[in-house]
């Protein structure tokens, strides 16, 4: 398990995490989601023992590490950019961890090359060990990074946007596969994103990070339908503002029959968006579109009808609540 309690970090005088708890259990997959600059990759490095917090405290299965380096942490991390050694073969890079190990914890070079032959075969690529960095594509070496931190046996894995680089497919693939990889090992592994579709997908639970503060943690479900705060709401899918104020997902407004109870709103532009059609429509009391979703197997309203709403869920954001800071 995983504890930080009251991390506060700042640089140059400025905040950028404020009094941070957060609590990792064995074997969770968990994502820190959030824009850039909300903090996310300062707390993974203090995580991992690469950055020490001002204030506060970070415990591994209750052992004080704050002060530990990254060395003795026994964590495996993976970045963006987190080049391979160019000049090393495949398999010695993965290996690379274990070869530089003290002579009296070092296994043997047999050892370590079947260790490192195991893990890409794990991260299917067995058989490409005697190739080098350049010879493979960005989504392979990607592989290659994480068989390298899987090599010394981590107690936690820590990847910091590791697909960022790729485009939208190899992504796609990646995170699939990543998913597997997780249920077959059950590593603990945080992983830091601000794409929302990745960390909904892949994490056992999600922690919401805005400017240097956590502003929600839960499973995804509840991320996505009950968000503690219109910057959640905002962040994490789709929202529109209703009369009063409140936030809610396109889709959860209902379009009701003529005559109903439901507030009038005049349609401005529809169009369709896969299976549904998105309605924007004007309300007298807000100066914004309000945006809707309706059925796709139905005509939907034209522009310039007047229809009336509701919303469906029950899960409304007050975004009275806004922050002003
Ligand atoms: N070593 C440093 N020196 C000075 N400022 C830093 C340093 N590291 C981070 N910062 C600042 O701290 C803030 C948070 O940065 P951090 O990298 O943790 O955010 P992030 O959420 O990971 O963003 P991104 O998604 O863009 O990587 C930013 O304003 C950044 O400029």
């Amino acid at each position: 398990m995983i504890e930080l309690s009251g991390i506060t970090q700042s640089y140059g005088g400025q905040s950028v995490l404020k009094n941070i708890d957060l609590t990792v259990r064995d074997g969770e997959f968990l994502a820190l989601l959030g824009p850039s600059g909300s903090g996310k990759t300062t707390l993974l490095r203090i995580i991992a023992g690469l950055a020490f917090p001002e204030s506060g405290s970070v415990r591994f299965n209750g052992e004080d590490v704050t002060d530990l380096k990254v060395a003795q942490r026994k964590v495996g991390f993976v970045f963006q950019h987190y080049a391979l050694f160019k000049h090393m073969t495949i398999v010695d890079n993965v290996g690379f961890g274990l070869a530089v190990r003290a002579r009296r914890e070092r296994p043997s070079r047999t050892a370590i090359r079947k260790r490192a032959e195991d893990l890409l075969d794990l991260v299917q690529l067995g058989g490409l060990g005697a190739r080098y960095p350049a010879q493979l594509s960005g989504g392979q070496r990607q592989r290659v990074a994480l068989a390298r931190a899987l090599a010394t046996e981590p107690q936690l894995l820590l990847l910091d946007e590791p697909f960022g680089a790729l485009d939208t497919q190899v992504r796609k693939t990646l995170r699939r596969w990543l998913g597997e990889l997780h249920k077959q090992m059950g590593l603990t592994t945080i992983f830091v994103t601000h794409d929302q579709e990745e960390a909904l997908e892949l994490a056992d639970r999600v922690v919401v990070m805005d400017e240097g503060k956590i502003e929600q943690t839960g499973s995804p479900e509840e991320i996505y339908m009950a968000p503690a705060s219109p910057f959640v709401a905002r962040f994490v899918g789709e929202s529109t503002r209703l009369p009063g104020g409140r936030l809610v997902r396109p889709h959860d407004i209902e379009i009701e029959e003529e005559g109903s109870l439901g507030h009038p709103v005049r349609v401005a532009n529809v169009f369709r968006k896969g299976g549904f059609w998105r309605v924007e429509a004007h309300s007298e009391d807000l100066p914004e579109l309000i945006e809707l979703d309706a059925d796709g197997r139905h005509a939907p309203p034209s522009a310039g009808d007047t229809i009336r709403i509701r919303p469906r869920c029950l899960h409304l954001v007050d975004g009275s609540e806004r922050k002003t800071t």
